[in-house]
Protein backbone atom coordinates (compact mmCIF):
# COMPACT_ATOMS: atom_id res chain seq x y z
CA UNK A 1 0.00 0.00 0.00
CA UNK A 2 1.58 3.17 -0.88
CA UNK A 3 2.15 5.69 1.87
CA UNK A 4 2.81 9.27 2.71
CA UNK A 5 5.98 10.54 4.15
CA UNK A 6 7.71 13.81 5.44
CA UNK A 7 10.73 14.48 4.54
CA UNK A 8 12.73 17.37 5.76
CA UNK A 9 15.97 18.60 3.97
CA UNK A 10 17.24 20.40 7.29
CA UNK A 11 19.78 23.32 7.45
CA UNK A 12 18.90 25.17 3.78
CA UNK A 13 22.88 25.86 3.63
CA UNK A 14 24.24 22.61 3.95
CA UNK A 15 23.72 19.77 1.77
CA UNK A 16 19.96 18.38 2.57
CA UNK A 17 18.14 20.01 -0.20
CA UNK A 18 20.96 18.87 -2.78
CA UNK A 19 20.12 15.38 -1.17
CA UNK A 20 16.33 15.56 -1.56
CA UNK A 21 16.70 17.20 -4.84
CA UNK A 22 19.31 14.45 -6.20
CA UNK A 23 16.89 11.49 -4.72
CA UNK A 24 13.75 13.09 -6.68
CA UNK A 25 15.80 12.45 -10.03
CA UNK A 26 14.28 8.57 -9.55
CA UNK A 27 10.51 7.61 -8.52
CA UNK A 28 10.02 5.77 -5.03
CA UNK A 29 7.67 3.66 -4.11
CA UNK A 30 5.53 6.21 -1.57
CA UNK A 31 4.40 9.70 -1.43
CA UNK A 32 7.36 11.77 -0.31
CA UNK A 33 6.34 15.36 0.59
CA UNK A 34 9.40 17.91 1.47
CA UNK A 35 8.51 20.47 3.66
CA UNK A 36 10.86 23.32 2.63
CA UNK A 37 11.37 26.37 0.87
CA UNK A 38 10.26 25.81 -2.63
CA UNK A 39 12.31 28.85 -3.71
CA UNK A 40 15.03 27.47 -1.98
CA UNK A 41 14.81 23.49 -3.36
CA UNK A 42 14.30 25.79 -6.56
CA UNK A 43 17.44 28.05 -6.50
CA UNK A 44 19.45 24.79 -5.52
CA UNK A 45 18.17 22.65 -8.44
CA UNK A 46 19.06 25.44 -11.00
CA UNK A 47 22.86 25.91 -9.13
CA UNK A 48 22.93 21.97 -9.32
CA UNK A 49 21.91 22.05 -13.06
CA UNK A 50 19.34 19.15 -12.09
CA UNK A 51 16.07 19.14 -14.20
CA UNK A 52 14.23 17.85 -10.97
CA UNK A 53 11.41 19.98 -10.56
CA UNK A 54 10.03 20.93 -6.79
CA UNK A 55 5.94 20.90 -7.02
CA UNK A 56 4.09 22.57 -4.64
CA UNK A 57 1.36 20.61 -2.97
CA UNK A 58 -0.63 21.34 0.45
CA UNK A 59 -2.30 19.55 3.06
CA UNK A 60 -5.79 20.33 2.22
CA UNK A 61 -4.99 17.96 -1.25
CA UNK A 62 -2.11 15.73 -0.67
CA UNK A 63 -1.24 13.81 -3.71
CA UNK A 64 -2.08 10.27 -3.71
CA UNK A 65 0.44 8.54 -6.00
CA UNK A 66 3.85 8.92 -5.46
CA UNK A 67 5.22 11.69 -7.71
CA UNK A 68 7.33 10.92 -10.87
CA UNK A 69 10.89 10.64 -11.32
CA UNK A 70 11.89 13.87 -11.75
CA UNK A 71 9.78 16.19 -9.17
CA UNK A 72 9.70 16.55 -5.64
CA UNK A 73 6.70 17.42 -3.95
CA UNK A 74 7.07 20.34 -1.42
CA UNK A 75 5.04 22.08 1.08
CA UNK A 76 6.04 25.20 1.18
CA UNK A 77 7.44 26.37 4.72
CA UNK A 78 9.22 29.66 3.57
CA UNK A 79 12.75 31.02 4.61
CA UNK A 80 13.10 34.10 6.76
CA UNK A 81 15.84 34.93 4.16
CA UNK A 82 17.24 33.21 0.86
CA UNK A 83 19.92 30.73 1.43
CA UNK A 84 22.98 30.61 0.09
CA UNK A 85 24.68 27.27 0.04
CA UNK A 86 27.78 26.88 2.80
CA UNK A 87 26.57 30.05 4.09
CA UNK A 88 24.79 29.58 7.94
CA UNK A 89 21.90 32.30 9.04
CA UNK A 90 21.01 32.53 12.83
CA UNK A 91 17.92 34.09 10.95
CA UNK A 92 16.67 30.68 9.01
CA UNK A 93 16.76 28.61 12.41
CA UNK A 94 12.75 29.04 13.33
CA UNK A 95 12.47 27.96 9.66
CA UNK A 96 14.25 24.65 9.88
CA UNK A 97 12.17 24.12 13.47
CA UNK A 98 9.00 25.14 11.58
CA UNK A 99 9.57 22.19 9.13
CA UNK A 100 10.48 19.71 11.75
CA UNK A 101 7.06 20.51 13.90
CA UNK A 102 5.33 20.22 10.32
CA UNK A 103 6.70 16.48 9.57
CA UNK A 104 6.22 15.79 13.38
CA UNK A 105 2.53 17.52 13.74
CA UNK A 106 1.82 15.53 10.78
CA UNK A 107 2.87 12.22 11.72
CA UNK A 108 0.97 12.49 15.21
CA UNK A 109 -2.09 13.70 13.30
CA UNK A 110 -1.94 10.84 10.45
CA UNK A 111 -1.29 13.07 7.35
CA UNK A 112 2.49 11.11 7.55
CA UNK A 113 3.48 7.61 7.73
CA UNK A 114 6.70 8.74 9.54
CA UNK A 115 9.52 11.17 9.16
CA UNK A 116 12.72 11.11 7.35
CA UNK A 117 15.35 13.84 8.37
CA UNK A 118 18.16 15.58 6.58
CA UNK A 119 21.08 16.96 8.53
CA UNK A 120 20.48 20.22 10.35
CA UNK A 121 23.24 22.54 12.33
CA UNK A 122 22.86 22.22 15.80
CA UNK A 123 25.44 25.39 16.22
CA UNK A 124 23.18 27.60 14.13
CA UNK A 125 20.05 26.85 15.70
CA UNK A 126 21.53 27.94 19.41
CA UNK A 127 23.53 31.16 17.86
CA UNK A 128 19.86 31.82 17.03
CA UNK A 129 19.28 31.77 20.67
CA UNK A 130 16.90 28.70 20.80
CA UNK A 131 18.39 25.63 22.70
CA UNK A 132 18.60 23.06 20.89
CA UNK A 133 20.75 19.48 20.99
CA UNK A 134 19.12 17.43 18.48
CA UNK A 135 16.25 16.34 16.24
CA UNK A 136 16.28 13.20 19.01
CA UNK A 137 16.07 15.79 21.91
CA UNK A 138 13.45 18.03 19.78
CA UNK A 139 11.39 15.41 18.75
CA UNK A 140 11.07 14.24 22.19
CA UNK A 141 10.01 17.03 23.25
CA UNK A 142 7.40 17.86 20.76
CA UNK A 143 5.62 14.51 21.21
CA UNK A 144 5.88 14.57 25.67
CA UNK A 145 7.83 11.53 25.37
CA UNK A 146 10.64 11.23 28.65
CA UNK A 147 12.37 8.93 27.25
CA UNK A 148 13.95 8.26 23.53
CA UNK A 149 17.02 6.33 22.11
CA UNK A 150 19.24 7.24 19.48
CA UNK A 151 19.97 4.22 17.61
CA UNK A 152 22.38 4.14 14.59
CA UNK A 153 22.63 1.48 12.21
CA UNK A 154 24.30 -0.05 8.63
CA UNK A 155 24.63 -3.37 7.54
CA UNK A 156 25.63 -5.94 10.49
CA UNK A 157 25.98 -3.47 13.21
CA UNK A 158 23.22 -1.23 15.64
CA UNK A 159 24.69 0.66 18.20
CA UNK A 160 22.58 2.50 20.56
CA UNK A 161 23.12 5.46 23.46
CA UNK A 162 22.06 5.65 26.66
CA UNK A 163 22.96 9.19 26.69
CA UNK A 164 22.82 11.30 23.40
CA UNK A 165 24.22 15.27 22.96
CA UNK A 166 25.78 15.75 26.43
CA UNK A 167 29.35 17.49 27.37
CA UNK A 168 31.81 14.63 28.04
CA UNK A 169 31.99 16.08 31.82
CA UNK A 170 27.94 15.25 32.09
CA UNK A 171 28.06 11.97 31.11
CA UNK A 172 28.92 9.34 34.38
CA UNK A 173 25.97 11.80 36.42
CA UNK A 174 23.56 10.90 33.62
CA UNK A 175 24.07 7.28 33.88
CA UNK A 176 21.83 6.37 36.12
CA UNK A 177 19.59 3.56 37.39
CA UNK A 178 16.82 4.71 35.74
CA UNK A 179 17.88 5.97 32.51
CA UNK A 180 19.67 2.85 31.93
CA UNK A 181 16.49 0.54 32.72
CA UNK A 182 14.49 3.32 30.65
CA UNK A 183 16.71 3.10 27.38
CA UNK A 184 17.25 -0.91 27.74
CA UNK A 185 13.69 -1.63 27.70
CA UNK A 186 13.03 0.83 24.81
CA UNK A 187 15.82 -0.86 23.00
CA UNK A 188 14.27 -3.88 23.99
CA UNK A 189 11.06 -3.41 22.89
CA UNK A 190 11.80 -1.61 19.27
CA UNK A 191 14.02 -4.30 18.14
CA UNK A 192 11.27 -6.66 18.83
CA UNK A 193 8.37 -4.59 17.63
CA UNK A 194 9.69 -2.56 14.82
CA UNK A 195 12.69 -4.59 13.20
CA UNK A 196 11.01 -8.27 14.20
CA UNK A 197 13.65 -9.81 16.43
CA UNK A 198 12.32 -12.05 18.72
CA UNK A 199 14.59 -12.50 21.58
CA UNK A 200 17.02 -9.44 21.10
CA UNK A 201 20.23 -9.96 22.18
CA UNK A 202 22.05 -6.98 23.67
CA UNK A 203 25.67 -6.31 23.95
CA UNK A 204 26.17 -3.58 27.10
CA UNK A 205 29.48 -1.34 27.17
CA UNK A 206 30.72 -0.14 30.76
CA UNK A 207 31.50 3.13 31.36
CA UNK A 208 35.10 3.26 32.57
CA UNK A 209 38.59 2.07 30.79
CA UNK A 210 38.37 -2.00 31.15
CA UNK A 211 34.24 -1.41 32.61
CA UNK A 212 35.89 -0.07 35.41
CA UNK A 213 39.03 -3.02 36.10
CA UNK A 214 37.26 -4.02 38.95
CA UNK A 215 36.42 -1.03 40.56
CA UNK A 216 39.82 0.25 40.44
CA UNK A 217 39.42 2.68 37.52
CA UNK A 218 35.77 3.75 38.25
CA UNK A 219 32.68 2.36 40.23
CA UNK A 220 29.55 2.45 37.56
CA UNK A 221 29.81 -0.80 36.72
CA UNK A 222 29.52 -2.46 40.05
CA UNK A 223 27.47 0.27 41.49
CA UNK A 224 24.75 1.49 38.22
CA UNK A 225 25.14 -0.87 35.34
CA UNK A 226 25.58 -4.57 36.32
CA UNK A 227 22.79 -4.45 39.03
CA UNK A 228 20.59 -2.52 36.82
CA UNK A 229 21.66 -5.44 33.77
CA UNK A 230 20.42 -8.02 36.06
CA UNK A 231 17.03 -6.82 37.20
CA UNK A 232 16.32 -6.95 33.55
CA UNK A 233 17.84 -10.10 33.03
CA UNK A 234 16.06 -11.62 35.47
CA UNK A 235 12.46 -10.52 33.72
CA UNK A 236 14.07 -12.53 30.79
CA UNK A 237 16.07 -9.95 28.71
CA UNK A 238 19.21 -11.60 27.10
CA UNK A 239 21.82 -8.64 27.99
CA UNK A 240 25.33 -9.49 27.96
CA UNK A 241 28.11 -6.57 30.04
CA UNK A 242 29.09 -4.65 30.99
CA UNK A 243 31.96 -5.42 28.83
CA UNK A 244 34.93 -3.22 28.03
CA UNK A 245 33.76 -1.14 25.42
CA UNK A 246 37.53 -1.58 23.31
CA UNK A 247 37.41 -5.31 22.82
CA UNK A 248 33.32 -5.33 22.49
CA UNK A 249 33.48 -4.47 18.77
CA UNK A 250 35.67 -7.45 17.99
CA UNK A 251 34.03 -9.72 15.11
CA UNK A 252 33.51 -12.70 17.55
CA UNK A 253 31.39 -10.85 20.07
CA UNK A 254 29.66 -9.29 17.23
CA UNK A 255 28.74 -12.58 15.89
CA UNK A 256 25.57 -13.01 18.68
CA UNK A 257 24.65 -9.24 18.70
CA UNK A 258 21.65 -7.77 17.53
CA UNK A 259 22.64 -4.27 19.22
CA UNK A 260 25.05 -2.70 21.08
CA UNK A 261 24.09 -0.22 24.13
CA UNK A 262 27.15 2.20 24.09
CA UNK A 263 27.01 4.48 27.47
CA UNK A 264 27.71 8.07 24.89
CA UNK A 265 27.93 9.19 21.95
CA UNK A 266 31.74 8.98 21.21
CA UNK A 267 32.08 5.49 22.74
CA UNK A 268 29.67 3.84 20.49
CA UNK A 269 29.32 6.23 17.14
CA UNK A 270 33.00 6.06 15.85
CA UNK A 271 32.89 2.46 15.58
CA UNK A 272 29.87 2.67 13.67
CA UNK A 273 30.72 4.99 11.41
CA UNK A 274 33.89 3.70 10.86
CA UNK A 275 31.97 0.36 9.41
CA UNK A 276 29.49 1.87 7.84
CA UNK A 277 29.69 5.39 7.14
CA UNK A 278 27.36 7.10 4.20
CA UNK A 279 26.13 3.83 3.93
CA UNK A 280 23.73 3.75 7.88
CA UNK A 281 20.92 5.34 9.22
CA UNK A 282 19.62 6.78 12.41
CA UNK A 283 16.09 5.96 14.14
CA UNK A 284 15.05 7.90 17.06
CA UNK A 285 13.54 4.86 19.18
CA UNK A 286 10.87 4.76 21.65
CA UNK A 287 8.99 7.85 19.97
CA UNK A 288 5.03 7.50 19.11
CA UNK A 289 5.91 8.39 15.58
CA UNK A 290 8.72 6.43 13.22
CA UNK A 291 11.80 9.22 12.83
CA UNK A 292 14.85 8.08 10.47
CA UNK A 293 18.03 10.46 9.62
CA UNK A 294 20.89 10.19 7.65
CA UNK A 295 24.75 9.12 9.75
CA UNK A 296 26.04 12.61 8.80
CA UNK A 297 26.00 16.48 9.06
CA UNK A 298 25.31 19.55 6.49
CA UNK A 299 28.92 19.01 4.86
CA UNK A 300 28.69 22.75 4.13
CA UNK A 301 31.29 22.56 2.33
CA UNK A 302 29.91 20.44 -0.31
CA UNK A 303 26.65 22.23 -0.51
CA UNK A 304 25.96 23.38 -3.79
CA UNK A 305 28.56 21.13 -5.70
CA UNK A 306 26.58 17.91 -6.33
CA UNK A 307 29.65 15.71 -5.29
CA UNK A 308 27.70 14.21 -2.18
CA UNK A 309 27.03 10.67 -1.58
CA UNK A 310 23.30 10.04 -1.15
CA UNK A 311 23.52 6.47 0.44
CA UNK A 312 22.67 7.38 4.01
CA UNK A 313 19.35 9.28 2.98
CA UNK A 314 18.23 6.36 0.53
CA UNK A 315 19.32 4.36 3.39
CA UNK A 316 16.88 6.15 5.80
CA UNK A 317 14.23 6.14 3.48
CA UNK A 318 14.23 2.16 3.67
CA UNK A 319 14.41 2.01 7.10
CA UNK A 320 11.32 3.65 7.30
CA UNK A 321 9.16 2.44 4.76
CA UNK A 322 9.81 -0.84 6.63
CA UNK A 323 9.37 0.24 10.26
CA UNK A 324 6.14 1.55 8.86
CA UNK A 325 5.18 -1.50 6.36
CA UNK A 326 5.51 -4.36 9.36
N1 LIG B 1 21.13 14.00 11.38
C1 LIG B 1 21.62 15.22 11.64
O1 LIG B 1 20.90 16.21 11.70
C2 LIG B 1 23.12 15.39 11.87
C3 LIG B 1 23.99 14.29 11.93
C4 LIG B 1 25.34 14.50 12.17
C5 LIG B 1 25.82 15.80 12.33
N2 LIG B 1 24.93 16.84 12.27
C6 LIG B 1 25.39 18.24 12.39
O2 LIG B 1 26.03 18.63 11.17
C7 LIG B 1 26.95 19.69 11.44
C8 LIG B 1 28.28 19.40 10.79
O3 LIG B 1 28.81 18.23 11.39
P1 LIG B 1 30.24 17.61 11.08
O4 LIG B 1 31.05 18.62 10.33
O5 LIG B 1 30.74 17.04 12.33
O6 LIG B 1 29.95 16.36 10.16
P2 LIG B 1 29.56 16.21 8.63
O7 LIG B 1 28.95 14.85 8.49
O8 LIG B 1 28.74 17.35 8.14
O9 LIG B 1 30.94 16.24 7.85
C9 LIG B 1 31.99 15.31 8.09
C10 LIG B 1 32.73 15.02 6.78
O10 LIG B 1 31.95 14.16 5.97
C11 LIG B 1 31.68 14.75 4.70
N3 LIG B 1 30.30 14.39 4.34
C12 LIG B 1 29.22 14.43 5.17
N4 LIG B 1 28.13 14.02 4.53
C13 LIG B 1 28.51 13.70 3.27
C14 LIG B 1 27.82 13.20 2.12
N5 LIG B 1 26.51 12.93 2.14
N6 LIG B 1 28.52 13.00 0.99
C15 LIG B 1 29.84 13.25 0.95
N7 LIG B 1 30.56 13.71 2.01
C16 LIG B 1 29.90 13.93 3.16
C17 LIG B 1 31.85 16.26 4.91
O11 LIG B 1 32.16 16.93 3.71
C18 LIG B 1 32.99 16.28 5.94
O12 LIG B 1 34.22 16.13 5.29
C19 LIG B 1 27.01 19.81 12.97
O13 LIG B 1 26.17 20.87 13.39
C20 LIG B 1 26.44 18.48 13.45
O14 LIG B 1 25.86 18.56 14.72
C21 LIG B 1 23.61 16.67 12.03
N1 LIG C 1 24.36 12.06 16.84
C1 LIG C 1 23.98 12.00 15.46
C2 LIG C 1 25.16 11.56 14.62
O1 LIG C 1 26.29 11.67 15.07
O2 LIG C 1 24.94 11.14 13.50
C3 LIG C 1 23.59 13.36 14.96
O3 LIG C 1 24.17 14.40 15.67
C4 LIG C 1 22.16 13.55 14.73
O4 LIG C 1 21.43 13.61 15.90
P1 LIG C 1 19.88 13.94 15.82
O5 LIG C 1 19.22 12.85 15.05
O6 LIG C 1 19.45 13.97 17.23
O7 LIG C 1 19.78 15.27 15.16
Amino acid sequence: MVRRFALTPGEPAGIGPDLCLLLAGSAHPHVLIAIASHALLSDRAAALGLATRPQCVTPDAWPSEPAPAGTLYVWDTPLAQPAEPGHLQAANAPYVLETLTRAAQGCLDGSFAGMITAPVHKGVINDAGIAFSGHTEFLAQLTGTPQVVMMLATHGLRVALVTTHLPLKDVAASITPQRLEEVTRILHADLRDKFGIGSPRILVCGLNPHAGEGGHLGREEIEIIEPTLQRLRDEGMDLVGPLPADTLFSPKNLERCDAVLAMYHDQGLPVLKYKGFGAAVNVTLGLPIVRTSVDHGTALDLAGTGRIDTGSLQVALETAYQMTGR
